[in-house]
């Protein structure tokens, strides 16, 4: 019997070491107690939770990045994955959003014809450097005449998302000189704006199916006067004058948010519905927070809330420092930071002077070395890399704007990697203490990927809590 138990290796291993002295002891008995202890208070908390069926903590995640860095298209991809049959039933909501889009893109080109009247109006001589207009049609300016009235399309989809707003321009956050071309609708997060919408597209529904209208006057209006321009609308885009004069104004609308030029036909169609990556590509300026809740099931693991909040356009840490109560980040396990690469070669829209790489690169840099998230774990998704390859293979060169990229190779792999090593080596630098950090290549605009990308943060992030409740 003695010989059995001398050979059993746990006692081995729970042995005292050989030649312990009295102090040691004490110590190796003192830690053997707290071992204990704290095993026990565990187990007494995992029988408490099985108890009261209660569900684990929720996973908090913050959604942070420039202006059109794709947070609310991310969040997009949450509900896509997680809530489908809700984020389809928003359907009618998503198409008053790509009717506006279009309706943007086309007083984009409104906008630059007019301008051109008014410089061969002005008799201005040419710059030494400046690029000629081409001189407008009769039948160019016909068409353009035709389209205004879009604008009140646009004016009756605004009044449709946001009741309370008396006109366009109060839907808009830039001053009132700097309206006009880049004038874009943002919707406050705290609108219930998908409401009006979704009550809309029942009305329609029936509409189409049945003999009953109940749609109200104005809003149809606004969708067949779309329906009726439609094939203006295509005539104008297909112009070669329109994209030679696109060309001179370095205006590239199949690169701006919320394109839907090349699909006018279909997306203007009485009973169009937007599909998932026309609801993915909409685009919708977020203002203030908006906070999302989730039920997600991870493996064989009991559901698990997840709380996501989409802080629109913070253009500084300030800015969403400035909108939460400090403990509120103490409590936050993730940041997702988007940084959009494919900006490199564009300018912000609130500040001119500023590069949107650049401005991604001091934000990063701002988060970091935040102590009030120096625990969180980030993860940085690099998107738009659709984009960024579109524009390297039509010839855009990185290193003209990265000027330390230098004369590196101009294609996807070299510059992407560059950029990765750039936010990792500020990560590693600034941040106050270890952390965990996680990059992704991302496109979010796409489904399948970013559907991948987001069970592999998800399940990262259920390891995570689970290694943190064990430590407690
Ligand atoms: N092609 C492409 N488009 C993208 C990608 N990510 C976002 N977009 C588009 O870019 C636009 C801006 O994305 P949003 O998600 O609205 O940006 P945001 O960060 O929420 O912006 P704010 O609400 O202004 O703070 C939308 O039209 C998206 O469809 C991407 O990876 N590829
Ligand atoms: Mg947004």
């Amino acid at each position: 019997m003695t010989v059995a138990a001398d050979l059993d290796p746990l006692s081995l291993a729970l042995a005292p070491p050989p030649g312990e002295s009295p102090q040691d002891r004490e110590a190796r008995i003192q830690r053997e107690r707290d071992a204990k202890k704290r095993s026990d208070l565990i187990d007494q908390e995992i029988s408490r939770q099985r108890n009261e069926k209660k569900s684990p903590k929720p996973v908090k995640i913050l959604l942070l990045g420039q202006s059109e860095s794709g947070k609310s298209t991310t969040l997009k991809n949450f509900q896509l994955i997680n809530s489908p049959k809700a984020f389809r039933a928003e359907r009618a909501s998503w198409r008053a959003v790509v009717h506006l889009n279009v309706v943007r893109s086309i007083r984009l080109i409104v906008n630059a014809l007019s301008e051109v009247e008014a410089f061969a109006n002005s008799q201005i001589p040419l710059g030494p450097d400046e690029e000629s207009y081409p001189p407008l049609t009769p039948e160019l300016l016909t068409l353009k005449m035709r389209l205004l009235p879009l604008q009140q399309v646009e004016e009756a989809l605004v009044g449709k998302l946001t009741p309370g707003a008396s006109n366009l321009s109060s839907l808009t956050n830039l001053p009132d000189s700097t309206r006009g071309a880049a004038q874009e609708v943002s919707i406050n997060s705290a609108t219930p704006w998908k409401g009006a919408f979704s009550r809309l597209m029942s009305n329609v529904r029936s509409s189409v199916d049945g003999p009953e209208v109940a749609e109200p006057q104005d809003s149809r209006n606004a969708r067949q006067l779309l329906h009726a321009c439609s094939e203006d609308m295509i005539r104008l885009w297909n112009d070669p004058t329109v994209k030679q004069v696109l060309k001179v104004h370095r205006l590239r609308l199949e690169d701006m948010a919320g394109f839907f030029l090349d699909s006018i036909e279909r997306v203007t169609e009485l009973s169009y519905e937007p599909t998932d990556d026309d609801i993915l590509k909409a685009r919708l300026k977020t203002l203030g927070v908006s906070e999302h809740h989730f039920s997600l099931k991870a493996g064989t693991m009991i559901p698990q809330s997840w709380i996501v909040y989409d802080v629109g356009g913070a253009r500084s840490l300030r800015g969403a420092l400035d909108v939460f109560p400090v403990p509120f980040f103490d409590d936050m396990d993730a940041i997702i930071f988007l940084a959009p690469l494919s900006c490199f070669d564009q300018v912000l829209a609130e500040d001119e002077s500023v590069n949107r790489l650049e401005d991604s690169i001091l934000l990063w840099k701002a988060i970091v070395s935040s102590p009030l998230l120096q625990e969180t774990s980030l993860i940085l998704f690099l998107n738009k890399c659709d984009i960024l390859k579109a524009k390297l293979a039509s010839g855009q060169k990185f290193g003209e704007y990265v000027v330390s990229y230098g004369d590196r190779p101009n294609d996807f792999e070299h510059t992407s990697q560059y950029m990765k090593k750039k936010f990792m080596m500020i990560a590693k630098q600034h941040s106050l203490e270890p952390r965990g950090f996680y990059t992704y290549f991302t496109s979010v605009t796409d489904v399948q990927s970013t559907s991948d990308i987001l069970g592999s943060v998800r399940d990262m992030l259920v390891r995570q809590n689970l290694t943190k409740s064990r430590l407690v």
